[in-house]
């Protein structure tokens, strides 16, 4: 039996439009016959733009089947929807997030899930008290890859014992198509909106390292450069933390929104490495290559 779910997307920008061709994509492509993903309906500050997502994404057959809607709060009350994805600025996903779960909805947050722990924690309460699945929508967290990684790491201990961890990640951003990225008010910045990438490999090399015993670090500490262009936000922010009981010392950077520096395994792999020391290098423009080098 095949079971469908009927999703609500908030907000129209870029990862919206990833989103929802991603949602329409036939799911036995990916191995999947038992699940059904259909979007009915569509939400955004204005209703012309809603309407215009619709046109340009959705497939012939549910061009008159999405209904537009010219508020968020709209959507969160329409009883056909059963899953909402929100896909606005960081800043917002508090707010969104809460006044979906509070209509009964089950609520798919994009990253990063809130601009602080204390209103992720309010968001798992109230998911919990209204008994509906709430989550951050961190991809790569999702890939083979990672359940790999960790096998690859903790199980078949490929690499041996782990000494140091460095994880390190930067995105170039335009002041102008990328806005958000350079206001507070947006929740812009390297470490609010990369910082989960980093996280991912970080806690699945020490917070899931079986000495760890899922224990949070010991120690975290951070250093944060300013953005030349806004100083309200920073433009790289790097975070050491330390692992007592696994003995692993992280050392994790981001670097946005105007300087990138980027570190692809090509050139890792042009670099000689002693025999003594051992990276894994996780691609992040394909998401499938895990190299030992
Ligand atoms: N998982 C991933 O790979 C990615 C995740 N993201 C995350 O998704 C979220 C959205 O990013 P992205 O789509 O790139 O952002 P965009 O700026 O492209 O889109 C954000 C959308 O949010 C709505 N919105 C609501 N309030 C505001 C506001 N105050 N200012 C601007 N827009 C607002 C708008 O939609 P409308 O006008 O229709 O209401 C807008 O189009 C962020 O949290 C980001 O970190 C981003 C890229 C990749
Ligand atoms: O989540 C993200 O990952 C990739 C970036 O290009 C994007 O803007 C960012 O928000």
């Amino acid at each position: 039996m095949v079971f469908t779910l009927r999703w609500g997307i908030v907000a129209t920008g870029g990862i919206a439009e990833l989103f929802f061709k991603d949602l329409i994509a036939d799911p036995a492509l990916r191995g999947v016959t038992d699940v059904d993903h259909i979007p009915v309906a569509v939400a955004s500050r204005s209703v012309k733009k809603a309407q215009a997502f619709i046109d340009a994404h959705a497939p012939a057959d549910l061009q008159t089947k999405v209904k537009p809607y010219n508020t968020y709060g709209a959507l969160y009350k329409d009883p056909n929807v059963d899953c909402v994805y929100i896909a606005t600025p960081v800043s917002s996903h508090y707010e969104n997030a809460l006044e979906a779960l509070r209509a009964g909805k089950n609520v798919l947050c994009e990253k990063p899930f809130t601009v602080n722990a204390a209103q992720a924690k309010h968001l798992h309460a109230v998911a919990k008290e209204q008994n509906v699945f709430l989550m951050e929508a961190v991809w790569t967290r999702f890939f083979p890859l990672a359940k790999q990684f960790k096998k690859v790491l903790h199980v078949d201990k490929a690499i041996g014992r782990i000494h140091r961890v460095y994880c390190d990640f930067s995105v170039l951003f335009d002041p102008v198509k990328d806005a958000r990225m350079y206001h507070a008010t947006t929740g812009g910045g390297a470490l609010l909106d990369l910082g989960v990438y980093m996280t991912v490999w970080t806690l699945l090399t020490c917070y899931h390292h079986p000495d760890n015993q899922l224990s949070p670090p010991d120690v975290i500490k951070a250093v944060m450069f300013r953005s030349p262009i806004n100083p309200e936000v920073d433009e790289s922010t790097s975070v050491i933390t330390v692992w007592e009981k696994a003995k692993i010392m992280c050392i994790d950077a981001v670097t946005g929104p105007s300087i990138a520096v980027v570190r692809y395994p090509q050139e890792l792999r042009n670099t000689p490495v002693p025999d003594t020391n051992v990276i894994v290098v996780i691609n992040f423009r394909s998401f499938l290559t895990l190299s030992i080098v």
